[in-house]
């Protein structure tokens, strides 16, 4: 696609979104579906310890690398309230070691199971672009195991307001009020901050050059 403006020439490229998780690129493609000319390329980056934002950020800089246009990435987070935000980013090792019942018993001996699911998106424009980045967060709490075993915790996250878990919600369902849904949320007016966090329009994305 090209077209020319007053400024001169411009090119729009897809966004290219970097993960090792074929579960996550496809709830990406049904979240943003045609809105964004959009590819993805399959790296599990490295990760950095750290607050959500800067782990996000960083695997943008270290996506970078690989990919020579618009990029995409993530980081999701499980957080339970009652240890103050942990397992947070290390969610996929503490799910890898203890599993989805290891998992609600770091909670035994708390009466609050309350916890939230993080999505941290960073978008950079091009290989010398800041990241920017995106949040999407949504509360709920640490149940038993229910519902299909194929994506992560979903099995024992029970989103606030519903009386399914992640897993046992169809997709669509799902999709519609997920962490990863809100950070891609597609309202114009949630146009990033100055601080560098803010949420995705994903018209943004459709990057002029
Ligand atoms: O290559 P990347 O994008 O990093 O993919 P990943 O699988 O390594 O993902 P993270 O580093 O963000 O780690 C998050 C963990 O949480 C899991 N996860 C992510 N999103 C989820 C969701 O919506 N529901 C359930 N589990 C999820 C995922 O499988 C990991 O075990
Ligand atoms: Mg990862």
């Amino acid at each position: 696609m090209a077209a020319v403006k007053a400024s001169g020439l411009v090119l729009s490229r897809p966004v290219t979104f970097v993960t090792g998780n074929a579960k996550k690129l496809e709830e990406v493609r049904s979240i943003l579906g045609q809105s964004i000319p959009f590819q993805s390329l399959k790296l599990d980056l490295p990760e950095l310890q750290g607050e959500p934002e800067d782990i996000s950020r960083e695997k943008a800089r270290l996506a970078a690398i690989e990919v020579n246009g618009p990029l995409l990435v993530e980081d999701t987070c499980l957080c339970f309230n009652a240890l103050k935000g942990l397992p947070g980013p290390y969610i996929k090792w503490f799910l890898q070691k203890l599993g989805h019942e290891g998992l609600n018993n770091l909670l035994l001996a708390y009466e609050d199971k309350s916890a939230y699911a993080l999505c941290a998106f960073s978008f950079m424009k091009g290989p010398d672009a800041e990241p920017i980045t995106f949040l999407g967060k949504t509360p709920g709490k640490i149940v038993p195991a229910r519902g299909p075993t194929d994506f992560g915790w979903d099995p024992i996250f029970q989103p606030d307001g519903y009386e399914q878990t992640y897993a046992e919600m169809p997709k669509e369902e799902k999709n519609k009020i997920s962490h990863r849904y809100k950070a891609l949320a597609q309202e114009p007016q949630n146009i990033p901050a100055p601080n560098g966090v803010g949420r995705i329009d994903p018209r943004r994305l459709h990057v002029q050059f």
